[in-house]
């Protein structure tokens, strides 16, 4: 029986952040509740993989996008900044069951110049992938954490994922690709260089 006096609030307890005898616990309760044994071998150690797993997958909810972006250089670069085809895995909030594609993320620097390293924009995406997430905010949040950042004259974030929740279950629907956007400063204003950028994203 879980008891539902305790504080609803996680209470993070190890070195990840994570309460993971609580996350056990409730794994446990899980598999009780759809009709399994918990205590069967092949499950015994399964509660505390999960636990572990979530770690990982949730990591994003302890990590802070500012500092990923805090590495920049100057570079007097004012022209186009693309990198494409970001491999990105996160997790429907709806279902907890993965989402998963890749994200673009394209910029042109501000008036000071200011560049990030390129791992870092791959990194910006695992800080909000591995959360629990709905597509069209995960590529906002991508989006406005690049302007608060580095403050570029423009942003253009895209997003293209299968939901494993409209393919194995539900609808059903396997293949099917949501593809999402999110365009900041020059890329809102100009039709024409926003225009550039997504052909640029989107051509193969
Ligand atoms: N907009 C948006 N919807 C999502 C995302 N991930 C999952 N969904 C949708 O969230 C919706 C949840 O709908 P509900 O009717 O509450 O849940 P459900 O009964 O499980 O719905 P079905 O998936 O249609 O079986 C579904 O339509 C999912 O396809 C996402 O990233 N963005
Ligand atoms: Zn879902």
């Amino acid at each position: 029986m879980i008891d539902h006096s305790v504080d609803p609030r996680p209470v993070p307890h190890s070195e990840d952040g994570v309460d993971h005898a609580r996350a056990e616990a409730a794994v446990r309760e899980l598999l009780l509740a759809v009709g399994e044994d918990p205590d069967r071998p092949g499950l015994r150690e399964t509660p505390a993989r999960v636990a572990r797993a979530y770690a990982e997958t949730f990591a994003g909810l302890r990590q802070d996008p500012a500092t990923i972006l805090s590495t920049t250089f100057d570079e007097d670069h004012d022209e186009l900044v693309l990198v494409k085809d970001i491999p990105m895995y996160s997790t429907c909030e709806h279902h907890l069951v993965p989402f998963h594609g890749v994200a673009h993320i394209g910029y042109i620097p501000g008036s000071d110049g200011r560049v990030t390293g390129l791992s870092k924009l791959a990194r910006l995406v695992e800080v909000y992938a591995r959360r629990p997430q709905v597509q069209e905010r995960m590529t906002k949040q991508i989006a406005d954490a690049m302007v608060s950042s580095l403050h570029p004259r423009g942003v253009i974030v895209v997003v293209e994922a299968e939901h494993l929740c409209m393919a194995m279950r539900g609808v059903r629907k396997p293949g099917s690709r949501t593809m999402t956007s999110a365009v900041r400063g020059v890329f809102k204003e100009s039709a024409a260089t926003r225009a550039e950028a997504l052909s640029l994203v989107l051509g193969r």
